[in-house]
């Protein structure tokens, strides 16, 4: 899945002209900061669609976010093909919601960080499984353009290389890419690995307050999409979640 899904994207997407931004125009909010608040240690993701899902949500982006709101963060999809996603909703987004905002995208090229924070993203994902032994320079370049890395891994080797880094943030997937299955004991499996400094972030199949219950003494923050997006009362969803 995440082969198709690069051969896609990068079949389409011209980077040649990304400006390298000199000046750090935009200021940035540190997601790492954001989730240190413990009763609010949640990041939302906004995404209409996925490949596990299919179809998920039809309601314009502004909506969402203002009942949303209340949470410390938000992750945005941006990739189109497959999550129809935006860049553009980064900016969207930045104009009414003044807390982080992850890009939650592929990233295989360092001038996509310069595209990121041009359309004003606080924080960045980088996979590990995409960049590999590149994921030390990727991680040194946004630290310098201020934004946060979230650095997602889903192997024991793959958190050795994330631990190389100068990262802040690791994302444990409880996805598996190719199954596209869940795996709740992943975050508990990978966590006992990752040092204290570090704020862990359990990514994916987390459908309720049980689950958060299961993995909060392995993690220090949930990345949260498709239980938010399949609510039928997002606002109450995010009072539940942020009372759990
Ligand atoms: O919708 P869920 O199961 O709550 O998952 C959210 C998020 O973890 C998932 O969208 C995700 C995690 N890593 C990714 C990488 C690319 C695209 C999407 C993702």
């Amino acid at each position: 899945m995440l082969k198709e899904i690069l051969v896609k994207k990068k079949a389409q997407e011209d980077l040649s002209n990304e400006p390298k931004l000199i000046k750090n125009k935009y200021k940035s909010n540190s997601l790492k900061k954001a989730l240190e608040k413990r009763e609010n240690a949640l990041i939302g993701e906004i995404k209409f669609k996925s490949p596990s899902e299919g179809k998920i949500i039809e309601e314009e982006l502004e909506n969402l976010v203002r009942k949303m709101e209340k949470l410390n963060s938000l992750s945005i999809l941006t990739e189109s093909n497959y999550f129809n996603g935006s860049i553009d909703y980064l900016d969207r987004v930045k104009e009414i919601y003044k807390k982080p905002v992850l890009r939650k995208d592929f990233i295989y090229d360092k001038r996509q960080l310069y595209q990121t924070k041009r359309h004003k993203a606080d924080a960045v994902l980088l996979i590990t499984s995409i960049l590999g032994e590149k994921l030390t320079e990727f991680v040194q370049l946004s630290n310098k353009l201020k934004l946060d890395p979230l650095v997602e891994v889903k192997t024991k080797k793959e958190l050795d290389l994330a631990l190389k880094t100068k990262t802040k943030l690791i994302g444990i997937n409880n996805r598996n890419l190719e199954t596209l299955g869940i795996n709740l004991e992943r975050t508990k499996k990978l966590s006992q690995y990752i040092p204290e400094e570090i704020t862990t972030v359990s990514e994916s199949g987390i459908k309720d307050i049980k689950d958060i219950k299961e993995l909060e003494d392995y993690c220090d923050a949930f990345l949260i999409g498709t239980a938010f997006m399949k609510s039928n009362n997002l606002e109450k969803k995010v009072d539940k979640f942020l009372c759990a």
